[in-house]
């Protein structure tokens, strides 16, 4: 495969944290100390854990964890032997505190994520992970909302601020591939640091796109193993890496090892199959929140309404995450009648 950067391909495994949101924040030690054993063991690179919303996530507007993030983080790194653990962090929904407390009981990587037009206020957050000596990662959330040009500025903020890598992070699922080519390419183009690549299934184009990434620059992927993250899923972590090695191109993960794990270890954990449905369908097409999904469907039976008007009228308002009340709102709007449909 023709690659436009020489860097190795860096994987995160993000199942332990946007499989939080599919998993309704449920998740146990003990199925974390497990999947990060089984993910070290076949070769991960990083291993993302905390609340699916990141640090702070678990209150009421999000979904509260069964299990406080930090016995989670502290779990993992225990387990981890050469995989470092990531946690990511949305300003303003988590704070220094609770990233200095990750830190310290273990983790190695912040992902520092704003909405992709507001990458000015991850400049803290940035600077005191620097400080702790974190690697110290920026996250571009909901890339199709911005024009290519916006995008670089706010890689170049991030950048400027010390991310030591940016990612276009796709969090609607609503990318096309030459949508996905012509930002990376841009980011490439325009940064010293690595350029990353998050992508969600909802258009079924979490794999192609990826590799798009990959062939552009890319070289910090996401994937999540048996697709176990918000709406669709993400880029399913065993089918990249099989895809990858037929290509010629080795990431140093057991594929094998992968392949149970997905099977054997987190089959039994998802609740339901993360699939491409009419719910997860819409996200991409509306270009909405991929984490909104399993909070619309609930709307929708309590209002006795169909999700997809909800997640419609979500994609025709230009909601982005954070704004998670407005799925209440939209849903007690459509009830009474006040918007068509
Ligand atoms: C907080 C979000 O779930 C982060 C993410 O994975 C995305 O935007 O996609
Ligand atoms: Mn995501």
């Amino acid at each position: 495969m023709e690659r436009k950067s020489n860097k190795p391909i860096r994987m995160t495994e993000v199942c332990l944290r946007d499989g939080s949101h599919a998993l309704r924040h449920q998740i146990t030690d003990a199925q974390v100390r497990r999947v990060v054993r089984e993910l070290d063991d076949a070769g991960m690179h990083y291993v993302e854990v905390c609340h699916g919303d990141g640090l702070g996530g678990s209150t009421l507007q999000y979904g509260k964890s069964l299990i406080n993030e930090m016995k989670l983080i502290e779990a993992a790194a225990m387990e981890a032997k050469r995989a470092s653990i990531a946690v990511l962090l949305i300003p303003g929904i988590g704070t220094v505190h609770e990233l200095k407390e990750a830190h310290s009981l273990g983790a190695g990587l912040v992902r520092v994520a704003t909405h992709v037009t507001e990458a000015d206020v991850s400049a803290q957050h940035i600077h005191f992970a620097r400080e702790l000596g974190m690697e110290t990662v920026g996250f571009l959330m909901m890339a199709h909302m911005a024009p290519v040009e916006k995008l670089v500025e706010q890689a170049k903020l991030m950048e400027s601020y010390g991310a030591q890598a940016v990612y276009v992070t796709d969090s609607a699922g609503a990318l096309l591939p030459h949508q996905v080519r012509e930002r990376i390419a841009a980011l490439h183009e325009s940064l010293k640091i690595e350029v990353g690549f998050h992508a969600h299934n909802n258009l079924s184009l979490a794999v192609a796109n990826t590799l798009i990434a990959i062939e552009e620059g890319a070289t910090r992927i996401d994937g999540s193993v048996r697709c176990l993250g918000a709406g669709a899923g993400n880029t399913q972590t065993e089918v990249l890496v099989s895809v990858l090695d037929r290509l010629g191109c080795d990431v140093g993960i057991d594929l094998y090892k992968m392949m149970d794990l997905a099977e054997d270890t987190i089959g039994p954990i998802i609740p339901q199959p993360i699939e491409i449905n009419k719910g997860s369908l819409v996200l991409g097409y509306a270009g909405v929140y991929s984490s909104f999904l399993l909070h619309a469907q609930k709307a929708a039976k309590r209002f006795d309404l169909d999700a997809r008007d909800i997640l419609t009228e979500l994609g025709r308002r230009k909601v982005v995450g954070g704004q998670e009340d407005m799925i209440l709102d939209v849903a007690a709007e459509l009830a009474k009648g006040k918007l068509g449909v």
